[in-house]
């Protein structure tokens, strides 16, 4: 539950010569997530143009000059053309995607969007709901692999059912994260490149977690987050990573990063069509706080990469805002002595901000009040409340698969495959009691 199971943990307060975050002029988008609900105001005049000069990224890759597109993008549109066009827009968003539709929004993985679809249209339905059906032992996997799908016509390739063994698995073409830091690339193929909504500031959801393993409720909170967003403030989400913890962490349960990384992979690729996995945090030789987690973000996407190009713009970028998303339980931790540094705490909040998800039995709204760093940065945080509550826990998961329960509903497939296939948890040694207090 805390960073001082690392063998080189330091207590902030009698270490204070800790590795500094960046400074918050490195940051480009540090404009509060709040007010929320006003944002959206009929009467407000809004445009991401005008709006806060610390926000827009001077990064023009034209020397400012504006393009065709740029101008008339830049039309005065009525109000009621505008209102229109968010209800539009949030009907469009509102509509869950089918398995086909889950194209990346990068060129990078064109290829690997069409490859998923091929491969989609070419199996029969019957196929699919065997396999569906299945949580893959491994005698049955041999058994699959003689098997062939053909639609009848000769021309069409054959299809081994191996191969779409798992509609959950990774599509073909997608790449995979590093297990080695020399080799790491920090994942864009589902970052989206080009805001949508004119009127929006871009925002990059992180998760920072064990991840041991990631279940429904991780990808939920993701799910949840947008909405949320999406609804009562002027960010659009443009993309989400999960970023699991380094093996130094030393937390109990912790299944070693490299497994923990690809279950992550695995959960998000068919599952969703906008998260990702970043590996670096899990590939760095020492324990690495959660605050130079979000830099390393804020460095990738925003320094590196100019941030996100404006709705309609091939030009002009602007910085991305990087949140982290905690469940309530994390919060709370901020209040525990010595787990996190003000400084850090200051740095999160105030110059990033947090997307907390209320957790059963835990009264965030409360804790916020009571918390002096968290009150005072109150406008950046969103407190977003589960209107299903789910709390599917990992330790449980662990714990049932240490009893050879089913975890079946409760993460994906692909991920309860990879769990049997790799021995994961079944000999763990965690404390019973614990587990079952959790
Ligand atoms: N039931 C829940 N409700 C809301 N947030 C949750 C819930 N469970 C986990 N989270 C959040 O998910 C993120 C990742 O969690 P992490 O994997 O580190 O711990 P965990 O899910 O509590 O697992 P474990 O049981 O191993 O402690 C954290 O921000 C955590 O607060
Ligand atoms: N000081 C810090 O930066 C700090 C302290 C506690 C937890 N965390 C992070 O919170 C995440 C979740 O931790 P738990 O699984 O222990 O709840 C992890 O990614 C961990 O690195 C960071």
């Amino acid at each position: 539950m805390d960073p001082t199971h690392d063998p080189d943990f330091q207590p902030p307060s009698t270490h204070p010569k800790i590795q500094p975050p960046v400074s918050p002029k490195l940051i480009p988008n540090r404009k509060p997530i709040q007010p929320y609900v006003l944002s959206d105001d009929e009467n407000e005049e809004f445009n991401v143009e005008e709006d806060d000069g610390c926000l827009i990224d001077p990064i023009s890759l034209k020397n400012g000059k504006a393009t065709e597109s740029e101008s008339s993008m830049s039309l005065p549109i009525t109000r009621h053309e505008r209102a229109t066009r968010r209800k539009e827009q949030s009907l469009r968003h509102k509509i869950p995607k089918k398995a086909t539709e889950l194209e990346s929004s990068s060129t990078s993985s064109a290829s690997a969007s069409e490859d998923v679809s091929d491969v989609e249209n070419a199996i029969s339905d019957t196929a699919l709901s065997e396999d569906a059906d299945t949580v893959a032992g491994a005698s049955r996997m041999d058994r699959r692999e003689y098997s062939t799908i053909s639609s009848g016509n000769a021309n069409e390739p054959m299809i081994h059912s191996f191969q779409i063994a798992d509609l959950e698995e990774v599509p073909h073409g997608i790449p995979r994260q590093a297990t080695r830091l020399e080799d790491y690339a920090f994942p864009t193929h589902r970052l989206k490149t080009r805001l949508t909504d004119p009127n929006k500031y871009p925002l990059v959801i992180v998760a920072c977690g064990s991840f041991s393993p990631i279940t429904y409720l991780h990808l939920r909170m993701f799910e949840m987050a947008l909405d949320d967003i999406r609804d009562s403030t002027k960010f659009e989400v443009v993309g989400g990573y999960y970023s699991p913890v380094s093996d130094n962490y030393s937390k109990p349960g912790l299944a070693p990063s490299v497994h923990r990384v690809r279950m992550c992979e695995l959960a998000c690729e068919r599952t969703s069509s906008w998260l990702m996995v970043d590996a670096w945090e899990s590939l760095q030789p020492r324990y690495t706080r959660t605050a130079l987690v979000l830099d390393h973000f804020n460095y990738e996407i925003n320094i590196k990469r100019g941030g996100i190009f404006k709705a309609g713009s091939t030009t002009q970028k602007i910085g991305a805002k990087i949140m982290l998303l905690a469940g309530g339980d994390l919060i709370e931790s901020m209040g525990e002595p010595n787990v996190w540094a003000d400084r850090d705490l200051h740095h999160i909040l105030g110059n990033y901000g947090c997307l907390i998800v209320e957790r059963t039995g835990s009264d965030v709204r409360s804790f916020l009040l009571s918390h002096d760093i968290m009150y005072e940065h109150r406008k950046n945080i969103l407190v977003i409340k589960q209107l299903i509550y789910n709390d599917i826990s990992s330790t449980k998961v662990r714990l049932f698969i240490r009893r050879h329960m089913s975890v079946r509903y409760l993460l994906p497939n692909s991920v309860i495959r990879y769990i049997q296939e790799h021995h994961l948890y079944v000999n763990d040694k965690e404390p019973v009691k614990v587990v079952l207090n959790k």
